[in-house]
């Protein structure tokens, strides 16, 4: 089906008018494709204490992917995270079927049908269902995760969740249609998770016999990724057809752009920062004093180093201060080094056992700042999802649990909303919205955190703004 062009003098008026009501889209409404998520498959299980399953962590990861698969993981290539996405039915789940073909030629891992994709299992992340079919493979010189998700719902609550994480993603286009709501969508929302870069997948040419047309759905998508702030100017987009790739046909559009497409992700998207390389971060979890030692702040590393002797801050609520980490234990040992992942109890110099809290941050002086207001993008649990069973409007005030804090927030739509007072924001909704702490708390661009109310789960959310 071929789209008819529309004047580009009525493109860019529409294009101003989108841009100019960009901060208080609403992303989300039900997939379009609900019916076909396989509420037959199994959920896999995981079991998890009450309150880790309210702290943000990936709720899979490759390794534990390849031990299903029954597979041996192997970490002799830098590992990377990627997905799938873009605008219902452009071709992400034939593109993923003929990157694991291809791969599991030139590369490393299994192809799998499309089918075997499309059957994606049901996930529970957060009490929220998400639907994510899960592929791996390698090039030469990367092992990639894939995420693919059967609905337009699926990649929002992904996203939005980090139940699958992306370092990156391959936004595929259909050259028959050009840019759609969901091509934007998925862009705003991979801005919103932190993805810095993204390759371009310019499906099904095949159907387009007017070079121009492909010219011009090219020159479209660069101008839309600067529009939200990726680099338009130089991202690698990639022209071919997913489906003569999988089908082993017109190799010249089918399996060399493939091999390409892969080249370019390897090559433009950045590996992530490992967790070790980051600064340093403890989330306290309690406090003890120590006679004739002073103050220890016991909690989880989530990521950097440390060592002994080093000057840390302390942030959060009304108070943050500096002082110095004079010794690290775990296990009731002394270490003179803390790493991610540790769990340790720190000793501070000179410090009260009343000016520390448990939800207050341990990091690196000048890393991260304590804030009352942010910007974030929530998606809000349905009543399937054990959610609210009603919508609620501005003013609304959950309790905001993430790392160790749980605090009174109040949400808010950003200033000049159209309604504001009135505007409702219903259960399944993925909005945009300005929270408002009760008292300072550690936050940044990329924090996740989830929503509560009469103990339960009504959403979930990822912090694109903070508010000094
Ligand atoms: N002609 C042509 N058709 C294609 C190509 N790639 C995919 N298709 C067809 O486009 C349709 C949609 O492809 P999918 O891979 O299911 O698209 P999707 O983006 O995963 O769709 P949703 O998951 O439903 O959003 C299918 O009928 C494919 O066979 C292509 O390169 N050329
Ligand atoms: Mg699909």
């Amino acid at each position: 089906m071929l789209r008819t062009r529309i004047p580009a003098s009525v493109t860019s008026a529409l294009r101003s008018a989108e841009r100019s009501r960009l901060p208080v889209r609403q992303l989300a409404g039900p997939s379009q494709h609900a019916s076909r998520s396989l509420s037959t498959v199994a959920a896999r299980g995981r079991t998890r204490s009450a309150r880790s399953a309210m702290i943000p962590t990936p709720a899979w990861s490759a390794r534990s992917y390849a031990a299903e698969a029954g597979n041996k993981f192997t970490r002799a290539k830098p590992h990377f995270n990627i997905g799938t996405i873009g605008h219902v039915d452009h071709g992400k789940t034939t593109l993923t079927a003929a990157i694991t073909k291809l791969m599991s030629e030139t590369g490393g891992g299994k192809f799998l049908d499309y089918n075997e994709i499309d059957k994606a299992p049901e996930e529970k992340a957060r009490g929220i269902t998400i639907s994510t079919a899960h592929v791996e493979y390698e090039t030469q010189n990367r092992h990639y995760a894939h995420i693919d998700c059967p609905g337009h719902a699926d990649y929002i609550k992904n996203m939005i969740t980090g139940a699958a994480q992306l370092d990156g993603a391959i936004i595929v286009v259909s050259a028959t249609d050009g840019q759609m709501p969901q091509t934007r969508e998925h862009l705003l929302l991979a801005r919103q998770v932190g993805i810095k870069k993204l390759v371009v997948f310019i499906n099904k040419v095949d159907q387009v016999d007017d070079p121009e047309m492909l010219e011009l759905v090219d020159m479209e998508m660069r101008e839309l990724l600067s529009q939200y702030d990726f680099d338009g100017e130089n991202t690698p987009i990639v022209m071919g057809t997913a489906l003569a790739a999988l089908e082993g046909r017109d190799p010249e559009r089918g399996a060399k752009k493939i091999a390409e497409l892969m080249e370019k992700c390897d090559t433009w998207l950045d590996m992530p920062e490992r967790d070790l390389d980051k600064p340093f971060l403890m989330s306290i979890e309690d406090v003890f004093s120590i006679s004739g030692r002073g103050t220890v702040a016991t909690g989880k590393v989530e990521r950097g180093t440390i060592t002994k002797g080093s000057e840390v801050e302390i942030v959060g609520f009304e108070s943050g201060f500096k002082t110095v980490l004079t010794g690290i234990e775990m296990f009731h040992k002394e270490l003179d080094r803390g790493e991610a992942g540790d769990n340790m109890g720190a000793l501070l110099r000179g410090v009260k056992r009343d000016q520390i809290r448990r939800g207050m941050v341990l990091v690196v002086p000048n890393s991260i700042k304590a804030v009352k207001r942010f910007k974030a993008q929530i998606y809000v649990l349905t009543k399937d999802e054990g959610g609210r069973y009603t919508p609620f409007v501005a003013n609304y005030r959950p309790q905001l649990f993430m790392r160790t804090v749980d605090v009174t927030c109040q949400l808010d739509w950003p200033e000049g909303t159209e309604d504001a007072r009135d505007k409702l924001v219903m259960p399944g909704d993925n909005v945009e919205m300005i929270g408002n702490l009760v008292h300072d708390v550690a936050l940044e661009p990329g924090t996740r955190f989830t929503l509560r109310e009469g103990g339960k789960t009504i959403g979930t959310g990822i912090v694109s703004e903070i508010y000094p």
